[in-house]
């Protein structure tokens, strides 16, 4: 984990809830009031527990006919009984960590990416109870961003745009026309239905030329290609359902099933989560998926898969997200970066021009 981030300093705003001496007896006493036994009437058994700087672990013994997943599906029940949000693991005991910490209300951008060697992208996506949370964007190439107007959706994407840009050309779809303008001549910019899919044709066909170099060289992903500089490039979609047209669609879809190899990433959000917006093929391929504050259950689940209601009950802080990758899933405050500050950087900072003016020919014709 970077130092930038971890300088932070989470702090921890409600230290009363948090040195709550009751929470390892309300999870026994909700144990027992879900009836958490097996066929001869064992129970879990509480065999160790300690405090962290974030609330507790705690770690059970399950017998014979309580599975992990069966515990598991009472989550939400110990998350209210402890006033906190919960990590379940199995390691041969059931490990229960309790976050019962307050997160910041807000988090500066602070971004550093040279300081993340390890990984060939790395997304900052903001802190959690545990620390700083990112991820490298050519491990789960797509991300999928939702949540009701005013929560931080296109916040967070002028985050990961600055924090992308020395790293990866980057392309966005804006149809609303304003929210990106000031990044014109650091990215190529579609703002009307028929330049996004003149973007999507030409990434289509960017990727194509890829795959076949790739192939002609016999490896299976660029980051193991050795011969013309092949450039991450992430295209960046605000507000999906904007997008109409069908065939844009279509390549969105193919896009985000071949491009993994090569180098291109999606990164698409939207206020709308359907189907009709996002068809359930497509959505599967988003392995990243962030999601603020949304209006009910239903669509806590649509985004982030049907074991999550949890963006339903988020607080109503700015910024307030659940973050599921793979079967993590975690509440982050994601950093802040106005756009006065976002304009600043980028004139204090002209990023990466030559591989814009090299690469840009190929994204959008202009
Ligand atoms: N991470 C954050 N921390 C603190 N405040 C934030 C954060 N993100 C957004 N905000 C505040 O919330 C306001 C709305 O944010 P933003 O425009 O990103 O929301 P949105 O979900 O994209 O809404 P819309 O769908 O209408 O574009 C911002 O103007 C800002 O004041």
């Amino acid at each position: 984990m970077g130092r930038k981030i971890e300088q932070l300093k989470i702090p921890l705003i409600n230290k009363t809830i948090y040195l709550d001496n009751k929470v390892p007896g309300l999870i026994l006493d909700t144990i027992d009031n879900l009836n958490l036994t097996a066929k001869d009437g064992r129970k879990p058994i509480l065999c160790g527990k300690k405090r962290t700087t974030n609330g507790w672990h705690l770690i059970f013994n399950l017998p014979p006919g309580i599975s992990f997943n069966r515990v598991k599906r009472y989550r939400e029940y110990f998350q209210d009984a402890a006033n906190g949000l919960i990590d379940l693991t199995w390691n041969g005991a059931l490990q229960m960590t309790i976050h019962t910490g307050r997160l910041p209300q807000r988090l500066p951008y602070c971004w550093e990416p040279e300081e993340y060697t390890k990984m060939s992208l790395p997304a900052p996506v903001g802190v959690s109870h545990g620390g700083p949370v990112l991820f490298n964007l050519t491990d789960s190439p797509h991300l999928l961003i939702a949540g009701v107007p005013g929560f931080g959706k296109s916040n967070f994407l002028h985050v990961l745009i600055h924090s992308l840009l020395s790293k990866a050309l980057v392309a966005i779809i804006d149809l609303k026309r304003l929210e990106f303008a000031y990044l014109g001549s650091h990215a190529a910019l579609a703002r009307t239905e028929a330049e996004a899919l003149a973007l999507m044709e030409s990434l289509n066909r960017e990727m194509e030329r890829r795959i076949g170099i790739l192939e002609a060289a016999g490896v299976v992903k660029v980051q193991d290609y050795q011969g013309e500089d092949m450039p991450y490039i992430i295209a960046i979609i605000d507000e999906l359902a904007e997008l109409k047209d069908d065939r844009t669609m279509e390549l969105v879809d193919r896009i985000t099933r071949l491009a993994r190899a090569v180098g291109i990433s999606v990164v698409a959000a939207t206020q709308r989560p359907s189907t009709k917006v996002l068809p359930g093929d497509t959505r599967a391929m988003f392995q990243a998926r962030l999601c603020f504050q949304v209006a009910d259950e239903l669509n806590s689940r649509m985004v982030l898969g049907e074991s999550c209601p949890l963006a339903a009950h988020l607080p109503g802080i700015k910024g307030r997200a659940i973050f599921k990758f793979g079967i993590e899933e975690k509440e982050v405050q994601t950093m802040f970066l106005p756009l006065k500050q976002a304009k600043a950087i980028l004139n204090k900072n002209p990023v990466r021009a030559w591989n814009y003016e090299y690469q840009a020919k190929r994204l959008l014709p202009r």
